[in-house]
């Protein structure tokens, strides 16, 4: 008999950079009691839990312990940060063949432990491992969830902020498609505090804001090739995004965040994994927010997904 959910616990497989900083981040955020870290360098795990966990005296109690496949039975959210990251010049998707044959073996352990919780992909790339997960799994949709673009739309949000010299979160924007190079930033749907995003440029004295708009969303695009090439990997934002993910699962939030989910039937799209804004709650997806895009945006949302239609082959 499956083993009933623990609201308050966490796994985390995979403790390289991502895996180690998500499991930093959630450390501090006081959202689970039990944490459980997996690598396949038992070592790394060990290491990593025995740091994080000298924090506690200045955070909250918290069980925190490398562990194997058999601790995660009762796991509400299990994260997967497993995988070979991007090199200076990769793309996401060139890492596909790599890490769909590590998310199916760990899919595979995690489907002997009858676990009822939701899976979190975060490895890349990320869209098309997400449903590799969810095909391997058997899960139901709902419960299986990418990182997606919550970090590209934070991303935005924080660069429109800078720009507009406004709290990034008075920024209401969304990043969709691909967590990666065919990603589309929604403009037709942009807001700050519910004034038009053009309007706020406006009465911010920014002229050119199309070329300046058109820019911002290039440079988000572009991150995470920047900041591997100066420091060879990105994890502090996407630390955050995990734990963003979490907070609105674990607190049955309904928040609506740009994550990675099964599509069907929006503007004609059909069973891909990619990102459109959608309320997260307790059972994960709960379902998705058709948020308006103009037929430029949706035209660009159909290539997205015919691209990662196309790299999913890849991985049978
Ligand atoms: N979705 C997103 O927004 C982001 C995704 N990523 C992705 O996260 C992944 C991890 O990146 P990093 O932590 O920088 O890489 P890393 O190389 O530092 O860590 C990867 C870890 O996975 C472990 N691992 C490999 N195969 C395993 C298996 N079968 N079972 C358990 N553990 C296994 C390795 O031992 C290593 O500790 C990459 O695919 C990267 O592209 C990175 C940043 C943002
Ligand atoms: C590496 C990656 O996916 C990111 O930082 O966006």
């Amino acid at each position: 008999m499956a083993k009933e959910v623990n609201i308050r616990k966490v796994a985390v497989v995979g403790c390289g950079f991502v895996g180690s900083t998500s499991a930093y981040t959630l450390m501090q955020s006081s959202l689970f009691s039990e944490m459980v870290l997996i690598d396949a360098d038992k070592a790394r795990a060990e290491g990593e839990a025995l740091d994080i966990k000298h924090g506690l005296p200045f955070a909250k109690p918290m069980n925190i312990y490398a562990g194997d496949y058999s601790d995660i039975a009762d796991a509400a959210i299990i994260v997967i940060t497993a995988g070979a990251a991007q090199k200076p010049g990769e793309t996401r998707l060139d890492l596909v063949k790599k890490n769909s044959a590590i998310m199916k073996s760990i899919i595979g352990e995690i489907k002997k432990q009858d676990c009822q919780g939701i899976l979190l992909v975060v490895s890349n790339p990320v869209d098309v491992l997400t449903n590799v997960a969810l095909k391997a799994s058997g899960f139901p949709e709902n419960r299986v969830i990418g990182s997606g673009t919550v970090l590209d739309s934070a991303r935005l949000k924080y660069r429109l902020g800078e720009h507009l010299s406004v709290d990034s979160r008075s920024v209401h924007a969304f990043i969709v498609g691909e967590h990666g190079d065919s990603e589309i930033a929604v403009w037709s749907s942009a807001n700050v505090s519910g004034i038009a995003v053009d309007d706020f440029c406006e009465m911010r004295g920014h002229i050119n804001h199309d070329k300046n708009m058109r820019a911002i969303a290039e440079q988000v695009k572009n991150s995470a090739y920047e900041i591997i090439e100066k420091k060879k990997a990105t994890y502090y934002g996407i630390g955050m995004a995990v734990k963003r993910i979490c907070e609105a699962i674990v607190r049955d939030e309904k928040s609506i965040l740009p994550v990675s989910s099964m599509i069907h039937g929006i503007y004609g799209i059909d069973d891909v994994v990619l990102s459109m804004p959608a309320i997260v709650g307790k059972d994960g997806v709960e379902t998705l927010v058709p948020i308006s895009m103009s037929s430029d945006e949706v035209e660009k949302l159909k290539d997205s997904a015919k691209t990662l239609k196309e790299v999913l082959e890849q991985t049978k």
